[in-house]
């Protein structure tokens, strides 16, 4: 990789080989705009391109990524490369630099549209946990779990930007020894770090998008935290899975790593036992786990560190899977894998796993205790991965603070 012209810090994790899109404002702009993020600052894509005359430039001027993302996979290599140039090449500094601007400065936004919103149950140890905690009487993991990657339709009018504050849910909830359910301010409210995927290219409906067509379509990946209220989750969900306990506040983040940037990350999946059916088989040589280091805070203190690699579905199954049945995508839809954990106890991506459905609370450094969220509260889930030449993809974070039920 050639240097930049620009001051990059060698261990940024927005160095060249990231270059992740996100929508930003400064103070006093008109409305947000399209950026790119390069060490400490911002690239303003659209004047940038605009100013160079490039040929991406309208597809990269609206106030969100989802020109880009509809413009499709040559077009997202072309203005990858060109970025790589513009900041790469000492007789391009003239032009570009007056469209840098400094992260500090600015206010980012919501990334894209979003389209419709899936959220699939992918990880074996979350799923394991979760089952155990719910249903103790019963074998954890569902029979039908290892031949698909299990998911539900989400709330897509409820995604919101990293940083919109969370008002505790109110609904019905009935405990094991309650007579009766009773309506009220959720007492298990709950976070689960996931990694999401926007997909860009649309797929036709009544076509499948095969495992091998996942890069044509699926732009790029960020965080998410599904927020969930345990109780009225508990109560609601038989028979047709999560409606109201996971339907008011899903948030993500507002960097979209481009799957470009993943490749070092690229890792096989676990061992799949048993073999799933053939529209679900990795393509050969072409594995979609991916390494990502998660990390989960809450207030500062950081309570989990759950790994991407171990999680038995990969975004490639999951996408083939979502659309086996003639079920078309669109620019704009996002899924997310389902809540990351992993094998040990630090490892786990939300409260009820980390303390075993509220029964041992987790003690903060701060001397307090948390079975679930309270009031006040502000989560914060960012990630890494390794990049080419040692470098680091970071992902930036997704946080959100808890405000009071409105009564
Ligand atoms: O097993 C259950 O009943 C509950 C599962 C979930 O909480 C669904 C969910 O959001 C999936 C996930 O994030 O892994
Ligand atoms: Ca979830
Ligand atoms: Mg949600």
């Amino acid at each position: 990789m050639p240097e930049s012209w620009l001051d990059i810090a060698p261990d940024s994790p927005f160095g060249l080989h990231n270059l992740p899109y996100g929508v930003f404002s400064e103070p006093g702009d008109p409305g947000p705009r399209t950026g790119v993020a390069v060490g400490a600052h911002v690239l303003d894509l659209g004047a940038a391109a605009r100013a160079a005359g490039s040929p991406f430039a309208d597809a990269v001027s609206g106030p969100s990524l989802d020109g880009l993302l509809a413009a499709g996979r040559p077009v997202w290599e072309q203005v990858r490369a060109t970025v790589l140039r513009w900041l790469t090449d000492p007789a391009r500094e003239e032009g570009v630099r007056p469209h840098l601007i400094g992260r500090d400065r600015v206010r980012m936004h919501m990334p894209f549209t979003v389209g419709d919103y899936v959220d699939f149950y992918s990880s074996e140890h979350h799923a394991t946990n979760v089952g155990r905690i719910f249903r103790p009487d019963s074998a954890p993991l569902t029979p039908n779990w290892k031949h698909l990657p299990i998911g539900y339709h989400g709330r897509a009018g409820t995604v919101v930007p990293s940083g919109a504050p969370v008002v505790r849910p109110c609904g019905q909830r009935k405990g094991p020894d309650d007579p009766a359910p009773v309506f009220g301010p959720s007492r298990r409210l709950d976070i689960e770090a996931e990694v999401g995927f926007v997909v860009g290219a649309p797929s036709r409906r009544g076509g499948r998008v095969p495992v091998g067509g996942f890069a044509d379509h699926v732009f790029g990946a960020f965080l998410v935290n599904d927020w969930s209220a345990r109780d009225l989750q508990a109560w609601e969900y038989v028979p047709l899975g999560p409606f109201l306990g996971k339907s008011f506040a899903t948030s993500v983040s507002p960097w979209v790593v481009p799957l470009q940037a993943l490749e070092a990350a690229r890792v096989e999946p676990p061992v799949r036992d048993p073999e799933p059916l053939e529209y679900l088989r990795d393509a050969k040589d072409e594995p979609w786990g991916l390494d990502l280091a998660l990390e989960v805070r809450i207030n500062g203190h950081v309570v989990a560190r759950p790994p991407f690699a171990q999680m038995y579905w990969t975004p490639a199954q999951q996408l083939a899977h979502m659309t086996v049945n003639g079920a078309s995508v669109r620019t704009g839809d996002m899924y997310a894998s389902g809540t990351v954990s992993g094998p040990e106890p630090g490892q786990r991506g939300c409260l009820l796993e980390m303390t075993w459905g509220g029964r041992e609370p987790l003690k903060l450094p701060d001397g307090s205790e948390r079975a679930f969220l309270e009031d006040g509260d502000t989560v914060a889930i960012s990630a890494t991965a390794p990049g080419p030449e040692g470098s680091v993809i970071g992902f930036g974070e997704v946080t959100g603070s808890v405000r009071p039920a409105e009564e």
